[in-house]
């Protein structure tokens, strides 16, 4: 970065930082920290980058399906235990007297019964879900239940009729562009992969404090179609771990995460019609969860890699247990979303900032009635999760300029308006002006009187504070004063043994001495401007006649009146 850059980069920073906050204030948004992949310099002027708006708290949707009997199942003779009974409740037929004490219906947000089409699942149990990521709020859906049950059979579905509608969606709304992107990963024996990429090597979490988990170098492929998502989805099913057990032939041995992730912002020319609101430039990601079912080695008759696999599905599955367990409690205390790396990767779709729909899987068939009861459990506790999503407006350096500059502009236009608008607007400006500048002039004025003032009270000051010093240094039986070659005192006799006449004028000496005082009581405080002076003759005792500096006989001085 050379030096005009560098330059420019601080000024935009201070610049978003000063600005975006004020922003945010006035639209009532609130700014949180970025989520973006960024280098590390860029960072600094990011942290405004993301504003979420609107944090709304709400619970996770929770739905169960129940699938038909399997053909396996029915050779079985196997029957089903369970019924939908309406559109929320899910009741268990069966006559076990050993369950008797345990409920027998189940409700939830949706239920679906054996006949219900995938479409319908996915308009009443997820699409409103997964729609939020089209307005900037990050979703997950997630397909939960035992081996067989139906999780893949689902999700499969759900995803692409949810890709095949936002597609639609796009293509109604053209006033924005929108980028999609894809990226699917899978956990197998606690190991993440890429599904994109056929170099199998682990991939590492990384802790971002701003975005959470994020899986390193994780393949993200700009979707061009959909027929380009559907050559994608293909990839990743040959990719996937799959198996034979049992129960299932093609029993998916992995957790598998898809990731649509979603930015929208305004065309160019709809900026001025749609506000500055709706302008922004939107990201949010869905998810599409198919995880792995959880299963009894005994049902499953798996052993070696099967088995393996099958004690990392149950172990990751009983820590999301847990973690959902404890969300639906509120979350207080310790949440183990890193005992798992499923549970760290989907951190944000368990009680964070995300919408989240599960579709709890089910087979009615009586011989599962344990591991059903087990996933209606787990919907039940799913039920109680509240999550806090919020709207993700993330605006690149670009935009972000760009709507400063929209909005500065905007502000300019508004301020001249209102200029223009207001007749005597420039003349009430220089009237103003012109009383300021005049009322400044009198108050120079004020200042420069005060000023004089100040100065001579503080030369005044300086000779009192000159006279008291001399005043101090005077001997006793001395009185000074400037321009005076005598002075005079009334003597008060009265009570006195000295030779004084009553009320007689008596002349004392330049020094300050009365010639008929004794020294010491001639002890007189002069200022300057006295010249007169009433003195109470004190008593004299014929041994204390001397010039005892000691001797307590008071003199009084007083101010001369003012006639004299
Ligand atoms: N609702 C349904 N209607 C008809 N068939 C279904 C339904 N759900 C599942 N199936 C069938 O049941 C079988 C098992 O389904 P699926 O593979 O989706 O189960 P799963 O829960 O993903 O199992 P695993 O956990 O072992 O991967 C499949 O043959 C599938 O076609």
């Amino acid at each position: 970065m050379n030096d005009r850059h560098a330059y420019a980069h601080s000024t935009l920073k201070k610049t978003l930082s000063e600005r975006l906050p004020l922003l945010c204030r006035l639209r009532g948004w609130r700014c949180t920290r970025g989520s973006f992949e960024e280098s590390r310099a860029m960072k600094a002027y990011r942290d405004f980058d993301t504003v979420s708006v609107n944090g709304q708290k709400e619970k996770i949707l929770v739905s169960v399906r129940l699938r038909p009997l399997s053909d396996n199942e029915k050779s079985r003779n196997e029957v089903s235990d369970w019924e939908c009974i309406n559109n929320s409740t899910v009741i268990y037929k069966g006559n076990n007297p050993d369950r008797a004490m345990l409920p027998s219906a189940y409700t939830f947000d949706r239920v679906f019964g054996c006949g219900c089409p995938t479409e319908q699942v996915y308009t009443e149990g997820a699409k409103e879900v997964v729609f939020s990521a089209v307005s900037g709020i990050n979703s997950s859906i997630f397909a939960y239940g035992q081996t067989s049950s139906g999780k893949t059979y689902t999700m499969s579905g759900i995803t692409e009729y949810a890709v095949s509608d936002i597609y639609d969606y796009i293509e109604k709304h053209q006033e924005r562009d929108y980028i999609l992107k894809f990226s699917a990963m899978e956990i197998y024996n606690e190991a993440v992969r890429d599904l994109l990429s056929l170099d199998s090597t682990p991939l590492r979490l990384l802790d971002d404090p701003e975005r959470g988990t994020v899986v390193e170098r994780l393949t993200e492929e700009m979707l061009q179609d959909w027929n380009h998502f559907l050559d994608l989805l293909a990839v990743c099913e040959a990719q996937r771990h799959i198996g034979d057990t049992s129960m299932n032939q093609m029993s998916s041995r992995s957790h598998q995460i898809l990731r649509l992730t979603i930015e929208s912002s305004a065309r160019e020319y709809q900026y001025h019609h749609l506000g500055a609101r709706n302008s922004s430039t939107l990201t949010a990601s869905v998810n599409f969860v198919d995880l792995a079912g959880s299963e009894r080695a005994s049902q499953t008759l798996s052993a070696g890699t099967r088995l393996k696999e099958g004690c990392h599905i149950n172990r990751s599955l009983l820590t999301l247990g847990t973690v959902i367990r404890k969300l639906s409690k509120g979350g207080k205390g310790h949440v183990p979303y890193r005992n798992s790396k499923l549970t760290r990767i989907l951190h944000n779709s368990l009680g964070g900032n995300a919408r989240t729909a599960i579709i709890c899987t089910m087979s009615p068939a009586r011989m599962h009635v344990e591991q059903s009861r087990n996933t209606l459990l787990f919907a039940s506790c799913a039920k109680e999760v509240t999550m806090n999503a919020q709207v993700n407006v993330v605006m690149s350096d670009k935009v972000l300029v760009k709507q400063l500059q929209r909005e500065l502009a905007r502000m300019e236009n508004e301020l001249r308006s209102f200029r223009t608008s207001s007749p005597t607007g420039s003349c009430d400006s220089s009237t103003v002006l012109r009383e300021k500048e005049l009322r400044i002039e009198v108050m120079e004025k004020e200042i420069k009187e005060l000023t004089q003032q100040l100065d001579h009270a503080q030369s005044r000051i300086q000779d009192l504070l000159l006279l008291t010093t001399e005043t101090q240094r005077l001997e006793p039986g001395t009185v000074k004063a400037e321009n005076q070659d005598k002075y005079y005192g009334r003597v008060d006799s009265s009570n006195s043994n000295l030779d004084f006449a009553d009320n007689a004028e008596e002349e004392f000496l330049l020094d300050g001495t009365s010639p008929k005082l004794p020294r010491m009581y001639s002890k007189i405080v002069a200022p300057d401007l006295l010249s007169w002076w009433d003195i109470t003759a004190p008593k004299i005792q014929e041994s204390s006649r001397n010039d005892d500096p000691n001797d307590d006989t008071e003199v009084m001085c007083k101010d001369a009146p003012a006639s004299q």
